[in-house]
């Protein structure tokens, strides 16, 4: 039967799926044909099954029952493989993420596979401070750690950077995890599934990549924007969303925007992202900020006066990153010099940053001064139009946002018209570029740099 079917089927699709089958067992009347993993199964029942019982019908006519199972001894294995997968550091390629300043750092792994990224052993649930800015994102992630069966599919996170989607994804893979340890929850950013993607590509083994992404539980991708524009990554993970989804699997992903404002991704997956549920995280308020400064200030045991966690409130406002790393610049002062936190020494150790926050440059500021400057409407900074005369300046206002204000690629792009983080990239380089070979235009640059600046 198998050299019929390879004879049919072709020599690749054969080598990987139909060559893996073996005989499970037999019994009066019937057969079982065994796979090593749910999802083989589940495609050569969709694909094959109906060739594999006609052929046996012929070859075997009093077998009238052929059954596609799971081996479990096999499946096991490859289950345990994904389980273990996950908590493993990263590839050196992948670049790290800033590690945070006291950072116990990751949860550890003996495992030597890299197919997930490490879980920040700090990043749960009873470490999140609920406000109104992240509560409904909060309680659907809740919702998802808790469920046994899937309620929505996907959930979509998004938010601005440094607002928390990261520590509330590992927030539900450490929950779920310690529910239920059976279940396979599969970690990583989107650059990493690109890079794993590409791995298996050159080594031309991407049946055990997609074996191993389709046969997880749980599969959590996190930063998706990171695929805009990388047309073979989508593909393939349109394709893994799809496998995952149809079984019943949990997807939760997380963007710097929502669906319907990533630019770069196919159409097609995009709304497959938006059609569970989506839920955003707002800008912190003072309450927030305030919350979780007391708690971060508990959780490192050091006493930190209530009328310095209001400071802090108050003048850090742009994400809670920044705002941890004063709150821990100003703990370690007080403990490496040896002298209790007061205003006065949080004023004098965080001076830098509080000069810059001080004097925000913002970003309307910015496109307000550049239009006036070569005389142009304001609304060019927002608009379509490409003629050079308002996409240079555009151009360079977009190069000064990113020059003198803290803001990410993605929002630098969003307040010029909902441009692409490509677009401001694209910007910051033609910018330098020009300065380099142009005097004057380097002069005009400058000239702007200071007047903002003041
Ligand atoms: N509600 C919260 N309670 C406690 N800590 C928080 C909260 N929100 C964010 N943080 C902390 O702020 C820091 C940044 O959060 P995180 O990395 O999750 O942001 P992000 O939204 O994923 O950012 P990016 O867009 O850069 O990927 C982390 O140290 C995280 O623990």
């Amino acid at each position: 039967m198998k050299v019929r079917l390879k004879d049919e089927v072709g020599d690749a699709a054969y080598r990987s799926w139909l060559r893996p089958i073996t005989l499970h067992d037999t019994s009066e009347g019937g057969v079982k044909l065994a796979l090593p993993t749910r999802f083989m199964r589940d495609w050569v029942n969709t694909h094959y099954a109906e060739r594999i019982r006609t052929l046996w019908g012929a070859e075997n006519p009093a077998i009238r029952n052929v059954e596609i199972v799971v081996e479990a001894a096999r499946a096991a294995s490859a289950t345990q493989n994904a389980t273990k997968a996950k908590a493993v550091p990263a590839p050196a390629a992948e670049p790290a993420r800033a590690t945070p300043p006291c950072a116990p750092a990751t949860v550890p792994s003996n495992d030597t596979d890299e197919l997930g990224a490490p879980l920040d052993a700090r990043f749960t649930f009873k470490n999140f401070v609920v406000g109104k800015p992240n509560e409904f994102a909060w309680a659907a992630a809740r919702r998802i750690a808790e469920a046994d069966q899937v309620s929505f599919n996907p959930l979509f996170l998004y938010g601005g950077v440094g607002l928390g989607k990261t520590h509330l994804m590992h927030a539900i893979a450490h929950h779920i995890r310690e529910r239920n340890p059976e279940r396979s929850v599969l970690y990583l950013s989107a650059e990493k599934f690109m890079y794993r993607f590409i791995r298996a590509l050159r080594g031309q083994d991407t049946m055990s990549f997609k074996e191993q992404f389709r046969s997880v539980d749980v599969l959590m991708i996190d930063d998706v924007q990171f695929i805009a524009g990388k047309d073979a990554t989508q593909e393939e993970f349109f394709h893994t969303f799809n496998a995952l989804v149809d079984q019943g699997r949990q997807i939760v992903i997380s963007a710097d925007k929502s669906p319907s404002d990533l630019e770069g991704i196919e159409e097609r997956l995009r709304s497959r992202m938006a059609c569970g549920l989506v839920a955003d995280i707002h800008a912190t308020t003072y309450e927030l900020r305030l919350g979780i400064l007391q708690s971060k200030a508990e959780q490192m045991g050091a006493i930190v006066p209530q009328k310095v966690l209001e400071f802090l409130a108050h003048k850090i406002i742009s994400n809670i990153r920044e705002l941890e790393g004063a709150l821990n610049r100003v703990v370690a002062h007080s403990q490496l010099v040896g002298r209790a936190i007061t205003l006065e020494t949080t004023q004098e150790v965080l001076h830098d940053l509080l000069r810059a926050s001080d004097r925000r440059i913002t970003i309307e500021e910015i496109q307000k001064k550049v239009a006036e400057h070569f005389t142009i409407k304001l609304a060019e900074m927002s608009s379509a139009r490409r003629s050079r005369q308002v996409a240079r300046p555009r151009q360079i206002a977009m190069y000064l946002a990113k020059q003198l204000t803290s803001r990410s690629l993605p929002e630098i792009g969003r307040k010029f018209g909902g441009r692409d983080h490509t677009t401001v990239m694209h910007a910051v380089k033609k910018v330098e570029e020009l300065k380099e070979c142009d005097h004057n235009f380097a002069e005009d640059v400058e000239l702007l740099r200071r007047m903002l600046q003041g």
